[in-house]
């Protein structure tokens, strides 16, 4: 496959390595002011910065090139970019996370939520640990797994690094250098805790996830997500 990798930094660098890996041909490395013709690719990848994410994924959909994106931060344009998906019969997913072992960790987080619906001794809340370079907190994956929790509890919102309302999931999000990616969500009663902990030891299985993403939408049609990829029930 011909790939255009829209943003060409730590993740940008990553994927590459593994889609040559596994046969596929960078055609487009595209960092902030580059002009570039994306028809020239089968498929792009755009792990960019939120204030760009969107534009590029318009790009691509309207010049009919399958898309995954992987950045964070900019979800206030996803209904956008579905929508745009829909009308132009484009074919997109984005995923907060592309790797298997957090995909996982998401269906976890769910039946977890479920069986802790009705305790109400216990207090949730969360943990966010990343880089200190990220633009974004809480991070896209947090924000995945707080809407998890809340389509299967009766909590109604997440609160970043505060609890201000009664019904609602604190995140705490910390930066500490070169950390990948470490997310935590605590169950919290006066006789024990409940823990569930994911860690990234790197970015390997991002871009793996985003790569294996990038092969399956080839010839389809559609807005995705990981769950199809990797179909997970
Ligand atoms: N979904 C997932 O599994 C994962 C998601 N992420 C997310 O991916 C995104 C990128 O992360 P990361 O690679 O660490 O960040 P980096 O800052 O290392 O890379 C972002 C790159 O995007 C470039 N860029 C800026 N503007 C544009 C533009 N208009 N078009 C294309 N590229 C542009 C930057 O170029 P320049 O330096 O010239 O500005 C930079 O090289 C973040 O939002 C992060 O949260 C990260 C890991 C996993
Ligand atoms: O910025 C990062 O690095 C990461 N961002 C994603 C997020 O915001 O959840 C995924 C991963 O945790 C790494």
């Amino acid at each position: 496959m011909k790939i255009a990798l829209l943003g060409y930094g730590r993740m940008g660098k990553e994927i590459e390595q593994i889609a040559i890996s596994r046969g596929h041909e960078i055609v487009i490395k595209k960092d902030v002011n580059d002009v570039i013709d994306i028809n020239l690719a089968d498929v792009a990848i755009d792990f960019s910065v939120p204030s760009s994410a969107f534009n590029n994924i318009a790009n691509c959909i309207k010049n009919n090139v399958p898309v995954i994106s992987g950045t964070t931060g900019w979800l206030d344009k996803y209904k956008d970019a579905v929508a745009l998906c829909e009308e132009k019969k484009g074919a997109f997913i984005y995923a907060s996370n592309f790797s298997l072992g957090v995909n996982i960790f998401f269906e976890l987080n769910k039946q977890l939520a479920k069986m802790m619906s009705n305790l109400e001794d216990y207090n949730i809340s969360m943990e966010e640990i990343h880089h200190t370079k990220k633009l974004d907190a809480p991070s896209g994956t947090a924000i995945t797994l707080a809407e998890g929790i809340i389509d299967n509890s009766s909590k109604t919102m997440w609160e970043l690094d505060k609890k201000t309302v009664e019904h609602s999931i604190p995140i705490t999000a910390k930066r500490i250098p070169e950390v990948p990616g470490t997310h935590t969500v605590w169950y919290n009663s006066e006789v024990d805790t409940i823990e569930i902990k994911h860690t990234a030891h790197n970015r390997k299985g991002f871009a793996l996830g985003a790569v294996v993403a990038a092969e399956w939408i080839l010839g389809k049609t559609g807005v995705f997500s990981m769950k199809d990829v990797l179909n997970i029930r």
